[in-house]
Formats: C-alpha cells, structure tokens, sequence
C-alpha cells in the first residue's frame, strides 16, 4: 500500500504524463507490459466485466513487480471489506472505486491506509462541485466517459469539459484513448491531468494487452515535447 495522502502536483518525480495500463489478468501479458515501465497497472475485480481477473490473477507475481509500478485495483461499488481483502491479498497499492461509491467509502479505504483513485463518468456536462466532498480522501481522481457499462467502453467524451478544472487532486483520463486520438490530447492544455488510462483500446481480445501497440502510445507520451502538456498537474 502506499500513502493515502492527497498527492500534490509536485509529487511527480519524471516529467510527462504517467501511464496506466489498465484491464490486465494474464501472466506472460503482465510481464510483458511491466517491461514497458508503465507507471500503474490495473486489474478489475468486478465480476460484471469481460476483464474480470477471477481466479487466474497470479497474487505472487504480482507482488514481484517493479516497485516503481503501483498496482490498482479497480472496484465497481463492492465492500469495503472485499476492497480491503483484495488489497491485502494481492499486496495492491491502490484502489479504484469505479462506481457509485459515496466519499464516505473513499474515507474509510483511506483510514484504513488503502490509497483511493475515485473514478467518475462523464457525460455531457461535468461539474466539479460535486467532486469536492471527495477531495480530502482520495490520492487521484479518474475521468471516465460516462457508457452502458461502469468501465471499459471503449468510448472517449469531450476532454475540453475538463479545461477549467481546478480541485487540488490530480487526475487520471480514461474513456476510449488509443494511438488516433492521441495527438488531439496531448495538444489540449488540461490542468490537473496527471496520466492517461489505457484499456479496451489496446486489446487483441479482452484483458489481453498489445504490447506493440502500447510501446508505440508511450513513445507519443514520453517523447520530450509532450512534457509540456499540462504543466499545472506535475
Ligand atoms: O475495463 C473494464 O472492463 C472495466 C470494468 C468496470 C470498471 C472499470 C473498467 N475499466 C476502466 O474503464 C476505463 C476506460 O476504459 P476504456 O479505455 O474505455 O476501455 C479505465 O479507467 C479502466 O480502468
């Protein structure tokens, strides 16, 4: 686990967009993308989910990463007694509460030492008010387009909603990113972006990960000009 504290901006100790890696649950996969130096990677316990890890997630081997390489856990409104379970038997270092999950869960994961990345769907309209009772429990926020299913659709929103944003929780973009609209998003100014989520998009088939495909967005991500993005979230 790491520590539950808010993470300041300045926290970030390379410079660019961090990189999540996100919907993983087979062995030689995770080892594979681990050598791409992704900076999180996630895997869903929501049992609801074509990328749900069942019983084939391999709890030593994830216990064996980099330790530069936090593990997420990603919850759709579950327990805080199954999130804690999973944290404590897969040795994850975050959780990502994907649902409707009040900030009154987000507080009681942090209590118990449990770092949080609250997630939250986007549709149309995005106001930042209603984020704000999370603000004291959760290390990041994660910005998700709002589909039929909690997760995983596929499907980006209109990251210009998120020009004005200005809590002071770095976050998270998720929602349909992939190597075409790559180049749009690393040209828009967006304060408070933290790192890019990488899921569906990045598939050969479900929870199985493109490693070439991955190489190549972190390429676009890291390569020296794209530091200059978002200056305001690092
Ligand atoms: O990926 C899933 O199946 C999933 C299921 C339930 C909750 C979250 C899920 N994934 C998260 O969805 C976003 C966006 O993914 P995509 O790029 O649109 O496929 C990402 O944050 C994943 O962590």
């Amino acid at each position: 686990m790491e520590s539950t504290s808010p993470a300041a901006p300045s926290e970030s100790t390379a410079p660019g967009l961090r990189l999540k890696v996100c919907g993983m649950k087979y062995a030689a996969n995770i080892a594979e993308v681990a050598a791409l130096k992704p900076d999180f990677m996630g895997f869903i316990f929501h049992a609801g989910s074509a990328r749900y890890v069942g019983q084939e997630l391999d709890a030593a081997l994830l216990r064996r990463l980099p330790a530069g390489l936090r593990t997420v856990g990603v919850f759709v409104d579950a327990d805080t007694e199954y999130v804690l379970a999973q944290v404590r038997r897969y040795g994850l270092d975050l959780a990502q509460l994907h649902g409707h999950e009040p900030p009154a869960q987000c507080a009681a994961l942090q209590a118990a030492g449990v770092a949080v990345i609250k997630a939250f769907a986007v549709g149309s309209s995005f106001d930042q008010r209603a984020l704000e009772p999370y603000v004291p429990y959760c290390s990041y926020f994660l910005f998700d387009t709002k589909g039929p299913q909690p997760g995983g659709n596929g499907t980006a929103f209109d990251w210009r909603l998120l020009r004005d944003y200005h809590l002071p929780v770095p976050y998270l973009l998720a929602g349909g990113l992939e190597l075409a609209n790559a180049p749009e998003l690393l040209r828009l100014p967006l304060p408070g972006l933290l790192g890019l989520d990488l899921n569906s998009r990045f598939e050969t088939a479900p929870a199985r990960k493109d490693a070439g495909q991955l190489e190549q967005m972190f390429g676009l991500v890291r390569r020296p000009h794209s530091a200059a993005v978002s200056p305001a979230a690092r």
